[in-house]
């Protein structure tokens, strides 16, 4: 098994919150071209820049590794947070691998953190970083050339690979498996993260728009927030195509009630209500599922709130959650192991846990969906997947990863 790496070790430094202002314009506006972070949904979240420390991380103790370096590192710093809420005072940026075990894990200590909640805006610093906020710049030229190419599997095999997947479920294997395929875009000039995380914050405004380590993306899905002993998940599972015009009801209408993805989708709750109740005196998940909808597609969401109970860091919590149904299948290991069979490509950090937590133990964690990891040619490599059950037709399960792919592709053709 791979050691964990530390490529930075924690030093001493001195971390101050401060209220200001000055930090109304927009928080995306403020990443930088090189080494920016984010987590931002509507306006609010965080925002960084810099290194003060990083940690890369794999193996089984990975993430326990992580939590007991990120205790390490705060019990080493001297914080000044008068603001005292969620997201201020020192931060953890973190890109969790799909299978932390066999693949790098990224954590970040930025040296500038902004922040904003609730109309409320503060930059913390680290070290000897100055609080100076960048003026937003303006992007120069328009959108590069791009070309795509076929990632792993070209379209047919994929599909062949969503029919080998169906047989199966059908032989009684597995239940549901969740295939992804991935999409090479390469650019002239190489792509500016800024400009992608701009358009990707203003289209999907319901999404947290991330970026950790070069992973960039616009996910609609939390898989763990953690606020004191609130927790709270917003599972998604069963999409559909958006329409025009009254097709786009009926389109609606048919997702809510179709029993293939109102199935796919229960799997998806229930792996995460399974795995997060040890650890709760109370969980509540709504019985019927609503429907969330973006710009390119909609999806059943569930809301899942919770009071923990015990001491479990957030950082523990992610991982006995993580994989759901959601990006895995049921039962976990049989799909993880038919993910290996049949993907036929290294997810990286696509699809695992991505965000932020704080000193306190607080912080945020969704999945890293519709989103690319950028490549250093200047290009990047897309990600797309969806939930494969008994009756699953190939042929519209790659309808399904266009529609996922475009999210991205809107970002970078605009
Ligand atoms: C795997 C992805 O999305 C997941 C799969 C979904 C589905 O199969 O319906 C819906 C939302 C996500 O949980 C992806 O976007 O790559």
């Amino acid at each position: 098994m791979p050691a964990p790496a530390l490529t930075s070790r924690p030093a001493a430094a001195r971390t101050v919150t401060t209220v200001r202002s000055d930090t109304a314009g927009e928080l995306l506006d403020l990443v930088p071209a090189r080494a920016g972070l984010s987590w931002v949904r509507r306006g609010e979240g965080l925002v960084g820049w810099g290194e003060a420390a990083r940690l890369e991380v794999s193996g089984p103790s990975a993430l326990a590794d992580a939590a007991a370096w990120w205790d390490e590192y705060t019990a080493g710093l001297d914080v000044a947070d008068d603001l005292a809420v969620a997201g201020s005072g020192p931060v953890l940026f973190g890109s969790i691998a799909f299978d932390p075990v066999a693949a790098t894990s990224v954590f970040v200590v930025p040296e500038v953190v902004v922040g904003r909640r609730d109309g409320v805006g503060w930059i913390t610093t680290v070290g000897a970083a100055p609080a100076e906020l960048p003026l937003p710049a303006p992007l120069d030229g328009g959108a590069p050339r791009l070309r795509y190419a076929d990632g792993a599997l070209d379209p047919a095999t994929w599909c062949a690979a969503v029919d080998a997947a169906v047989a199966r479920i059908d032989a009684g294997d597995l239940e549901k498996v969740v295939l992804a395929r991935d999409l090479l875009v390469s650019a002239e000039p190489a792509l500016d993260p800024r400009r992608l995380l701009r358009r990707l914050g203003a289209r999907f405004p319901d999404c947290w728009t991330f970026a950790v380590d070069g992973l960039l993306g616009a996910t609609p899905e939390l898989l763990l927030r953690r606020t004191g002993r609130q927790l709270s998940s917003r599972v998604l599972a069963g999409t559909a195509a958006r329409g025009a015009g009254a097709e786009d009801d009926r389109l609606a209408a048919a997702l809510l009630g179709s029993t293939k993805d109102r199935a796919e989708h229960t799997l998806a709750v229930d792996s995460l209500v399974r795995a997060l109740e040890p650890y709760c005196s109370r969980l509540t998940a709504p019985a019927e599922p609503e429907l969330l909808t973006l710009a390119n597609v909609r999806h059943l969401a569930t809301d899942v709130v919770g009071t923990q109970r015990g001491t479990a860091g957030l950082l523990e919590l992610v991982g006995a959650v993580h994989p759901t149904a959601a990006v895995c299948g049921t039962p976990t290991p049989d799909a993880a192991a038919l993910i290996r069979e049949l993907e036929g490509m290294d997810r990286g950090r696509y699809a695992g846990p991505v965000g932020w937590m704080d000193a306190r133990g607080d912080g945020e964690f969704g999945l890293a969906l519709r989103c690319a990891e950028l490549t250093p040619d200047g290009g990047a490599r897309l990600f797309a997947g969806c939930g494969i059950v008994a009756g699953s037709e190939p042929a519209a399960e790659l309808a399904e990863t266009q529609a996922k792919f475009a999210a991205f592709q809107n970002a970078l053709e605009g």
